[in-house]
């Protein structure tokens, strides 16, 4: 069985290729310059080229403060090429695994959203996933849109490694303590995401629909990165303080939902996975990049 990924070099990406799949399980992950998603005949020619059980699409455009005035830029990542990746899998009949974000909410609810919860994205990074999702759910029923949040892994930039570098840096970390959300191991998400495409492309009748998947759990970034300082203080790196700011005190260009909290129950419900709390997720990620846990 072939499995195609897309934005293979990415958080998700490179944890979905180090995830151990089943034998007989071939992943295949060419990266941006061997098959850009915006491309409506490189996509073709790709999907042409070998006949693929399940399609899991990671590729997207993330810088959420750049979005802002990268606009066409990151609707024609995030919104256009989940469009064409949603066509030409539907043609084909293949099951389209497609992620998406907590940044589609605009925060004021309250609670753990639900995945058939309203969206209102008030970023152009959450706008554009917003239509990269109406794409997919309109385009190919045999879809699994899959919502994440606040996703961290040793690899590229995500917020432990800036809190890591800042603590490094600085004597005193200031951080927002009032936006709300679930911390997640990319490589957790993609055991998740890996879960879904083997069971959609070996059941024509496996769920499809919109999901939830981050860790157990919720916090604030402030509180997120004092665990994240505290855990490499446990691993021999410096103590500095964390202090909390509101939202306001930490102007940025893209506005961010204050409370992004994602309810995991329907995942739970429809292929029987349930997130491990995010402390311990964090700690694998701790252990990869500084080390074990020093005993005095
Ligand atoms: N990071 C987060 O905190 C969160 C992410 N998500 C979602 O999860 C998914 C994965 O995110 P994450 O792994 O962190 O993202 P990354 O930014 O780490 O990776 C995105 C990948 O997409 C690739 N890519 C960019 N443009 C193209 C293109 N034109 N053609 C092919 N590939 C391209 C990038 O390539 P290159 O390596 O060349 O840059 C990169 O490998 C995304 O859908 C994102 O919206 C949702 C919630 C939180
Ligand atoms: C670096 C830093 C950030 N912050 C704030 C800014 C922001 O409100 C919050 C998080 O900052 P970041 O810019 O690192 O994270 P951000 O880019 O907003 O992360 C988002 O990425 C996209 C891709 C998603 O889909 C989201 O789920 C979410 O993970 O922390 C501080 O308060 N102090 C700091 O020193």
């Amino acid at each position: 069985m072939d499995i195609l990924i897309l934005g293979g070099a990415g958080q998700v990406g490179t944890e979905l290729q180090a995830f151990s799949w089943p034998e007989g399980v071939r992943v295949h992950a060419p990266d941006r310059r061997s098959l850009d998603v915006t491309d409506e005949a490189a996509i073709a020619a790709a999907f042409d080229a070998r006949a693929y059980a399940a399609v899991i699409n990671t590729a997207a455009y993330t810088a959420v403060d750049k979005a802002e005035s990268e606009v066409a830029t990151a609707w024609r990542l995030n919104a256009l090429a989940s469009a064409l990746l949603a066509a030409e899998t539907k043609r084909r009949a293949i099951p389209l695994v497609h992620v998406s974000t907590d940044y589609v909410f605009d925060g004021a609810g309250d609670g753990f959203y639900a995945p058939d919860a309203p969206v209102n994205p008030q970023s152009v990074y959450g706008a554009s996933k917003a239509a990269g999702e109406m794409a997919v759910r309109s385009a190919n029923p045999r879809h699994a849109i899959v919502r994440t949040a606040w996703v961290v892994s040793p690899h590229r930039g995500n917020f432990v490694k800036t809190m890591l570098r800042l603590a490094g840096e600085r004597e005193k970390l200031t951080v927002v303590d009032d936006q709300y959300g679930c911390p997640t191991s990319a490589a957790d998400l993609a055991a998740t995401l890996a879960a879904i495409a083997l069971r959609m492309a070996g059941d024509e009748r496996a769920p499809t629909g919109t999901f939830h998947c981050v860790n157990d759990g919720a916090t604030t970034w402030c509180d997120f990165a004092r665990a994240i300082v505290a855990g490499a203080a446990r691993r021999g790196g410096r103590s500095v303080a964390v202090e909390g700011i509101p939202t306001a005190a930490y102007p940025t260009p893209a506005k961010r939902p204050a409370n992004s909290r994602l309810s995991t129950q329907s995942l739970s419900d429809a292929y029987g996975l349930a997130p491990r709390p995010w402390e311990a997720a964090l700690d694998d990620i701790l252990d990869r990049l500084i080390g074990p846990v020093r005993s005095n």
